[in-house]
């Protein structure tokens, strides 16, 4: 007999959303918690997220809360769903709320800021006694939202975590997949944003297809090159959650992260573009945090030295991306890592 779970999701954007309602249409209970009294009160009366995914149908199985604690009361699995920088504060408040048996399963695609901590690295220093994991895959929320058939890999050191999770999430529309490296995993949906940026300035100055491909290829064993020094598998970027995540995300308009960077290559200023910008792009943050990790450990960032040029060396674009291009340093070009 399939088991019933109670389930909670803390935060109410468009992936939060999303992934609470695939879990309510399989069967099991849901909460939602979110800040906004209003929207919460919409979400449990029009079966709907007007504010993140206006005409997505919610189950009568997922009820939105405002209160954390309500949220959070009696689930055996609790997801994360809240920006990198507002991880923390929300997950140091659990261990007074849920028991030491709770699964506790990061969505977040984000770096911590003030240091370069990952979201499952905060699960373990916040939560030392719940079994945790990651998700993450090329899973653009309101693709999802449309019924486009998805996929995500969850990953956690505990076997029974990603066996769980599976039965919990798998569906005819979103299929997932287990990995044992968590690091792997979780640096690729979080490393891919940034590129997505720099592939959005690329598409906003009229880059070929060629080019593009280009950049994804150097993308791709640049952040493999950096997560393998983290301690990630280098074969976990040749999967879902590395080139998968990246390829969907450095060429789909949808992606948060895509849309600054052809805003910031048509000449708007990255204040301007935040300021009108009412949900997440991770990669401004994880950008400024992911150069000085990587001049620490002395690992060669190109693509990554030149983004950060743009935005915060008040270099030009077209003279940054036309360097980047021409550097001939054969470790840029090969996907095996030296
Ligand atoms: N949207 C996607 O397609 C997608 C897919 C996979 C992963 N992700 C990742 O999931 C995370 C959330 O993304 P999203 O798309 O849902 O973002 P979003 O901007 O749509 O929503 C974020 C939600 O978090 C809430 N929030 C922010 N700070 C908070 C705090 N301190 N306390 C409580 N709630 C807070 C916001 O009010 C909002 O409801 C990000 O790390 C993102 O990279 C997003
Ligand atoms: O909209 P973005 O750029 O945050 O990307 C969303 C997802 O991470 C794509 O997998």
């Amino acid at each position: 007999m399939t088991t019933r779970h109670t389930v909670a999701v803390l935060g109410g954007g468009s992936f939060g959303t999303v992934i609470g309602n695939i879990i309510a249409n399989n069967g099991h209970s849901v909460r939602l918690w979110l800040r906004n009294d209003g929207l919460a009160a919409t979400i449990n009366s029009s079966r709907e997220n007007s504010v993140y995914l206006p005409g997505y149908h919610l189950s009568d199985r997922l009820y939105a809360t405002t209160s954390l604690r309500e949220s959070v009361a009696d689930a055996d699995i609790v997801f994360v769903a809240v920006p990198g920088k507002s991880f923390r504060e929300v997950v140091q408040q659990l261990p007074r709320m849920i028991s030491g048996d709770s699964q506790v399963i990061s969505l977040t695609k984000g770096i911590e800021p003030g240091g370069f901590r990952l979201m499952s690295q905060i699960l373990r220093e916040e939560l030392p006694d719940n079994p945790l994991g990651v998700l993450s895959g090329p899973n653009l929320a309101s693709e999802i939202a449309l019924g486009h058939v998805s996929a995500s890999v969850i990953a956690s050191e505990s076997p029974s975590v990603t066996r769980c999770i599976h039965d919990l999430l798998h569906c005819e529309a979103f299929l997932i997949y287990a990995s044992d490296d968590m690091y792997g995993v979780e640096l690729g949906g979080a490393l891919k944003n940034v590129y997505a940026i720099l592939a959005g300035v690329g598409a906003a100055l009229g880059f070929g297809e060629n080019t593009q491909g280009m950049l994804l290829t150097r993308a791709l064993a640049e952040m493999s090159r950096f997560a393998v020094c983290l301690g990630a598998n280098p074969l976990t970027f040749l999967g879902l959650s590395g080139v998968g995540d990246l390829f969907v995300t450095c060429s789909s308009p949808l992606s948060r992260n895509y849309q600054v960077g052809l805003a910031l290559g048509k000449g708007r200023p990255l204040e301007d573009i935040l300021a009108t910008m009412d949900q997440v792009a991770e990669g401004i943050n994880t950008l400024g945090l992911l150069k000085r990790e990587a001049d620490s450990r002395g690992v060669p960032m190109p693509l990554v030295d030149g983004l950060h040029a743009i935005l915060y060396e008040h270099r030009e674009v077209e003279d940054v991306l036309t360097s980047i291009m021409h550097r001939e340093q054969a470790q840029d070009v090969e996907f095996v890592i030296r």
